[in-house]
């Protein structure tokens, strides 16, 4: 393929960058709030957003301002951990929260943690203020846990790669975002990323826009940029003329929800990138931490597929404070004649058959089975006992 899609030249390779400041807790005079990078004004604008309650939350969870399953996780303890701290009804904060997005089950899941801390602080007759700090804890805990996954399925991740694509350095493609804006640490499928690019062994990596929202153009380019990747942005359509081309030794993408069948729920236009990975003989590699695994949802279709706006599709809003990309609020851009009714899921579901391997910090599965997945649940409870 001609040069100059040789990967973004990025000159000098910089030192590693500094930690993304993606979501923490503080507790400044006024009162304990969660403090959040506010990825809708990414890559244009580093900006943070304050939290001081849980629909403040709550809307940052909506718009995309924080996103990304393992991260909605962690954000959702915390929110739970605000509305204590706060004296606000903890129960409702709960329901409020893990209602915000229903496809990725880690925000349900991070809920349920920090919840479930809190009650059973409280059962034991702790004060407010103690099962507070109970919740806040937990949040922590998962924070922590997370950060652990990412390097650990970074590592596994990469053997797995070094073992299906022997002896060269990779071409690989992926989609969406699923780098430390999705994490407590460096992610999940960029996570491998990077460990192949320190390792020495990324030849390019392949960068899908990810229409509407755009999370690859703006947030995987932004993450690519700021580690000194070789990277190449190319629009979701184009995907296929690379694999007809042969330029694409991989697939790495992250997930939302994996059912008990193996069925991945992830961004929309997924799934077409592993028909055409089962077509052209190109391992597809879903990176996922634990928490992502939903074995009470017995398949994709019994996964509840998020509906977006269709103005995220029919129109282009420049980012503005807590304003998602095209959702039409005022000053958007038509890209389609007004009144225009736009199919706009957030998600779609890839069964089991095509995923050559799912990686996670209980193991690897591969091939994607039933019995694997059930493996996988029991070996991460035993993670998280120990
Ligand atoms: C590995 S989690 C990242 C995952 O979340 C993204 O969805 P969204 O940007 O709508 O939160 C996408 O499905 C990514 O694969």
């Amino acid at each position: 393929m001609a040069d100059q899609y040789a990967g973004t030249d990025l000159g000098e390779q910089p030192p590693a960058p500094p930690p993304l400041p993606v979501l923490r807790w503080a507790e400044p005079p006024e009162g304990p709030v969660v403090v959040l990078l506010d990825q809708t004004r990414l890559p244009a604008e580093e900006v943070e957003t304050v939290c001081t309650d849980v629909p403040a939350l709550v809307r940052a969870i909506q718009t995309l301002a924080v996103r990304g399953a393992p991260l909605l996780g962690i954000a959702g303890a915390y929110g739970v951990a605000l509305a204590a701290a706060r004296g606000f009804d903890v129960d409702a904060a709960a329901t409020q929260l893990a209602e915000a997005r229903p496809t990725a089950v880690n925000l349900a899941h991070g809920v349920r943690r920090a919840l479930d801390a809190h009650r059973a602080a409280t059962d034991k007759g702790a004060t407010p203020e103690e099962a507070a700090t109970a919740a806040l804890t937990e949040a922590r805990r998962l924070h922590t846990e997370d950060a652990e996954a990412s390097a650990t399925m970074a590592t596994a991740g990469l053997a797995l790669l070094d073992e299906l694509l022997p002896g060269g350095s990779h071409r690989v493609l992926t989609h969406c975002n699923t780098g430390a804006l999705v994490s407590g640490g460096e992610g999940t499928a960029f996570a491998v990323v990077l460990a192949a690019h320190r390792a020495g062994r990324l030849r390019r990596l392949w960068v899908d826009e990810t229409r509407p929202l755009m999370q690859g153009a703006r947030l995987t380019a932004y993450e690519a940029a700021r580690n000194g990747l070789p990277y190449t942005l190319l629009t979701d359509n184009a995907a296929g003329s690379l694999f007809a081309a042969g330029e694409v030794d991989a697939v790495l993408v992250g997930a939302d929800r994996v059912t008990a069948d193996g069925s991945v729920a992830n961004k929309i236009g997924t799934y077409p990138l592993a028909v055409l990975a089962k077509y052209h003989h190109v391992p597809f590699i879903v990176v996922a931490p634990a928490t992502t695994i939903d074995p009470r949802t017995p398949d994709g279709a019994a996964t509840e597929i998020e509906h977006r706006p269709g103005s995220e599709v029919t129109q282009f809003t420049a980012p503005t404070p807590g304003a998602t990309a095209g959702t039409g609020t005022a000053g958007g851009t038509p890209l389609a004649p007004l009144g225009t009714q736009a199919y706009n899921p957030a998600f779609d579901v890839t069964p089991p058959e095509l995923v050559t391997a799912l990686v996670t910090e209980a193991g690897v599965v591969s091939p994607v089975t039933r019995g694997g997945i059930e493996e996988l649940c029991a070996r991460s409870r035993q993670v998280t006992i120990s």
